[in-house]
């Protein structure tokens, strides 16, 4: 398992300033984020990225994406590159004996888009709920991370303030009522009634929930609720939010 683009890397560099976003599905985690990201000079980490591309290589491999073993030993022959600047690429390949049965993932293939797609939404959460799975990738995040050579970098996900990056400066708790994510996901997806997207939204929640807490902020990390806000308003809130830590760091260093 390997992951993180060459150009990202640059050995020697300061550790990155880290800020850990969080939130239910359709919150606007990576939309924001990433905003947000560029306005600050920063990359961005999309964590949900893995997850969706290791359920979708097992899928094209018809491996059984609730036998934790089966997951393991794909992540072994799994090799995972994400960019974490500019417009996100991510790539899958699948070395050794495992890709026998889809030659085609011997080689890097672009799952950019394919990721994105209803079936693997509906599916992810059988790879994310094994407790070795989640382990591992968060292992690989904080590698990425630490070996980026950015100043700093936004993470994304649903563990990232309790789990991947607990000690990071700034940490964020994104969320909206289901109602609201539900119609704007709608939106992206016009072959879905708004009900539908609701129901399978929360059904997604309903089983991450079962594994990580995203809906009640860990102390020290703030809460902010965008039902209220566009998007401009919702990636100035992070703003906001990442320079006054930093302007409480710089303060508190004079
Ligand atoms: N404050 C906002 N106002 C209006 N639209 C928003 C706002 N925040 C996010 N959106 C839109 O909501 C949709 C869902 O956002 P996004 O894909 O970033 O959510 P997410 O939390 O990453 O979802 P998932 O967990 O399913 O990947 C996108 O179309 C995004 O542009
Ligand atoms: N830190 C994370 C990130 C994601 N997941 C799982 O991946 C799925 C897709 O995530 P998106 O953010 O792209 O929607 C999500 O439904 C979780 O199952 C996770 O467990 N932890």
């Amino acid at each position: 398992m390997h992951a993180a683009t060459e150009e990202n890397r640059d050995h020697g560099a300061a550790a990155p300033i880290l800020v850990a976003i969080d939130g239910p599905a359709g919150s606007g985690k990576s939309s924001v984020s990433r905003t947000a990201a560029e306005q600050l000079g920063f990359g961005i980490l999309d964590t949900g990225a893995a997850y969706r591309s290791l359920a979708w290589a097992a899928r094209r491999l018809g491996l059984d994406l609730d036998n934790a073993a089966a997951m393991e030993n794909l992540l072994d022959a799994w090799e995972y590159r994400i960019t974490l600047r500019g417009t996100q690429q991510v790539t899958v390949a699948v070395a050794g004996g495992l890709a026998a049965a889809d030659p085609e993932l011997e080689s890097p293939v672009d799952v950019t888009a394919a990721i994105r797609e209803h079936e693997v939404s509906g599916q992810v959460s059988r790879v994310s709920k094994h407790p070795a799975v989640r382990d591992r990738l968060n292992a690989m995040f904080r590698t990425i991370v630490a070996e980026s050579g950015l100043p700093g970098v936004v993470i994304e996900g649903r563990d990232i303030t309790t789990v991947v990056a607990p000690d990071a400066p700034v940490r964020i708790l994104l969320t909206a009522s289901p109602e609201v994510r539900a119609a704007r996901r709608a939106g992206e997806l016009p072959g879905l009634t708004p009900e539908q997207v609701l129901a399978d939204l929360q059904a997604r929640d309903a089983k991450d929930a079962l594994v990580v807490d995203f809906i009640t902020p860990a102390p020290g990390v703030t809460l902010v609720d965008t039902s209220d806000l566009n998007f401009e308003q919702s990636v100035q809130a992070v703003i906001d939010i990442v320079r006054a830590a930093q302007n409480a760091a710089e303060e508190s260093t004079v």
